[in-house]
This record gives structure tokens, sequence and C-alpha cells, in this order.
């Protein structure tokens, strides 16, 4: 139940006390990270079909762009596209000669189950705001990675509907939506006003703690072309009679220890997830063919990463895959490859 002290629209009143009602055709635009998991386990089934889990997650800047803009008209709508366009992203996964699989790859809903709409009709809702929301999103994250692209828009979709009615993006009223939309959307919310680069996260994934980081990490993302469905690669899953703890992960990112990152990194849903999109095993084959020793799956997939130990490191790794690839895919077997570094949450919204 939502405390009944929040702030009504008119005026909406910010944490200082001030009314500072943003105007209408205000602009809030912000870049969207996806995100990697670096540890996941699963903990234990719980009766709602949901695990608990123990996940430590990175944003990296691989994002999408959102902007949000007050309009007077009640209600939220949304146009998307895809960076740099919808043609180019479907040739990269050599997908653009098959309808349905493009369609199922890259057609991402603009009604209300797109999880940008259906957070900024909750914050609507929980602050009874009078006016609406036009949203404008720029795909790069793609979808059914494993890489948190749908959760990271629904909480910079927060992140920028919180600066536009004044309100404190650590409103318990927006942490209790973020909860609701997804159990990823409050890691890319945060834990206060200290930006992080590294979350553990446990439950579903809403209970969050803060992880010291010894460096930024960098890392080469490959997205094969397949989207795997985050329910179906939960329900092959196995919870382990002895599950792993992310204690060691957590002291090794510490110390920016590389050798003990990699030792202590896992993801239980990388064998479901290899079982369902066998395209995975021939990724992580080629990665070690490159000859770099870790290639994990993030999340519940189909993306997998490598971590490496420098920038140039990963641009050169990139451009060897990206070449090896290009050689054993098979027809439709295209991937995107992308040389990426650890960046912060929340992500910075800025007001136009
Ligand atoms: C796997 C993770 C790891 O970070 O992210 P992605 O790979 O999706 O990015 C998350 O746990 C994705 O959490 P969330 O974003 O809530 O998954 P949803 O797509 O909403 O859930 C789809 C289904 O996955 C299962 N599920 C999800 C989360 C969880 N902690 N336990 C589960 O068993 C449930 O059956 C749920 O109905
Ligand atoms: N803003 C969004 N971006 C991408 N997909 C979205 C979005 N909103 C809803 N979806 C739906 O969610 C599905 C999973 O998207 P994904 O980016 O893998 O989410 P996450 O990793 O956050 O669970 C997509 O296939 C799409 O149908």
């Amino acid at each position: 139940m939502i405390d009944d002290t929040r702030p009504r629209e008119s005026p909406v009143i910010s944490t200082n006390g001030s009314p500072q009602l943003l105007p209408i055709d205000a602009i809030a635009r912000t870049r969207a990270p996806a995100k990697l998991n670096l540890f996941l386990e699963l903990v234990n089934r719980r009766d709602d079909g949901f695990h608990n889990i123990d996940t430590v997650m990175v944003p990296i800047d691989w994002c999408d762009q959102l902007q949000v803009t007050r309009s007077v008209d009640p209600g939220v709508r949304l146009s998307l596209d895809w960076l740099p366009s919808r043609e180019i992203v479907a040739q990269r996964l050599q997908i653009e000669n098959d309808p349905q699989r493009e369609a199922s790859m890259l057609s991402i809903p603009t009604d209300k189950t797109n999880l940008v709409t259906r957070a900024l009709m909750r914050v609507a809702e929980v602050f009874e705001l009078e006016t609406g929301f036009d949203c404008k999103l720029l795909k790069t994250i793609p979808a059914g990675a494993g890489m948190g692209g749908a959760s990271s828009d629904a909480a910079s979709a927060i992140a920028c509907a919180a600066k536009l009615i004044s309100v404190s993006p650590r409103h318990p009223a927006l942490i209790e939506v973020a909860a609701e939309i997804g159990s990823d959307v409050p890691f890319f919310l945060g834990l206060g006003s200290e930006p992080m680069s590294a979350i553990r996260a446990t439950g579903r994934g809403e209970n969050l703690a803060p992880v010291a980081m010894g460096g930024r990490l960098d890392f080469v993302v490959i997205y094969p072309s397949v989207s795997l469905s985050t329910a179906k690669v939960y329900a092959a899953s196995q919870v382990p009679a002895d599950p792993r703890n992310a204690a060691d992960l957590v002291l090794s990112l510490a110390n920016a220890n590389h050798e003990a990152i990699e030792e202590s990194m896992m993801n239980r849903l990388s064998h479901p997830a290899r079982i369902l999109a066998p395209q995975i095993d021939e990724i992580i084959e080629s990665v070690w063919r490159a000859g770099c020793r870790t290639c994990q799956l993030t999340g519940s997939g189909s993306a997998c990463f490598a971590l490496v130990r420098s920038p140039v490191e990963a641009r050169r790794l990139a451009k060897k895959l990206r070449a090896s690839l290009r050689e054993t895919a098979h027809p439709g077997g295209g991937a995107i490859v992308a040389a990426t570094r650890t960046t912060r949450v929340p992500a910075i919204v800025s007001i136009h």
C-alpha cells in the first residue's frame, strides 16, 4: 500500500517542500545501460513460481536511449526504433531475409506491455497525475539477451518521470513501482545518491547491497542471433543441493584481482540456456579459440561475455571474433560483438 503522504500533481511537492512542477513539454533524456551477471546462483524455488537468487550485476556502457516529455494529454505514448537502424541490426544478425525471426527478435511492443509504458502508467497512477508522457526509445540492447534491456528502460523511465515531476528517484513509491515491474528494475535505479558500478541482488533480485569495485572492468559481449525466454530458462534450471556464495567474487572485485574474478564467476542458468540455444556453445568455443579463457552467459542469455584486461584487448578480441564468427556462421547465424566497459547506475538524467 502506497502511503498517502505522496505528493499530488498540482502542486507537486518536491522533497524540499517547495512546488517545482516542471512545465508541460519539459524533456528528460537518459541512456539506459545494459547489465552483465558476473555471478548468478539459484538459492531456492519460491512458492510464487520465482526463484530466490544470489547475483552480482555490473552495468555496462551498451545503452538504449530514452526521451520522456511531459504532455498535457493524459496517458503514455511510446515510439521505438533500433540504432543504427532496424535493417542494419537485422543484417548484422543475418536475419534480414527471415521475416519471422526478424519480427520475433526486433519487434518490441510499444503498447502497455512495453516496460517503459507500464512503468510510466504506474507512476502516473501512484502520483495521481492528470497529465501524461510522450516517449521516444532508441534500442541498441538486444531483447532476450539476458542483458536487462527492458528492465533498464523501465528504470530509466521511472528516473526521467521523477525528474519531470520533481520527486526523488529514491521515493519509496517509485522503488515499489520498480520492484513490481521486474526483478532487475531496482538494480538499474541504483542504491542512492552514490553511483554504483556493481551491486549484489538477492531475493527475486529486489534486495540490493553495494559491491566495492577496485577499478573498471572490460568485456567483449557477443549476442548470437537467438533470443531466449527468461521463463523457459528458469523452468529448465535445477536448484543445486549446495548453492555457491558470491562472497569470493565480491572480495575479488574489491581487490580488482582478475584471476580471482575469473575463478569466482559463475552462472547457474548457463546449462539450461545452452541446451535451449546450442548457438551459445559455438560462441563460447569461438572465444576459447580466440585465446580468451573466460566466456560466460549473462542472466538467462543468450548473450555471453568474455572478461579481458583492457579496452585495447577488448577491441582486439572483438575484431578477431567478428572475423571468426563471420567465417563459421551458418545462414541466419550472425552475431553482434561489442567491446564494452563497466559504467554506473543510476544513469544520469538531463532536463531540456
Ligand atoms: C534472469 C535475470 C537475471 O538478472 O535477468 P535477465 O536474464 O532476464 O536479464 C532476472 O532474474 C530476470 O528477472 P525478471 O526480469 O523478473 O524476469 P521476468 O522476465 O519478469 O520473469 C519471467 C519468469 O522467469 C522466472 N523467474 C524470474 C526471476 C526470478 N528471480 N526467478 C524466476 O523463476 C519466473 O518464472 C518468471 O515468471
Ligand atoms: N523496453 C523494452 N525493450 C525491450 N524489450 C521489451 C521492452 N519492454 C518490453 N519488452 C519485452 O520484453 C522481452 C524481454 O526483453 P529483455 O530486454 O530481454 O528484458 P530483460 O532482460 O530486462 O528481462 C522482449 O522480448 C520484449 O517483448
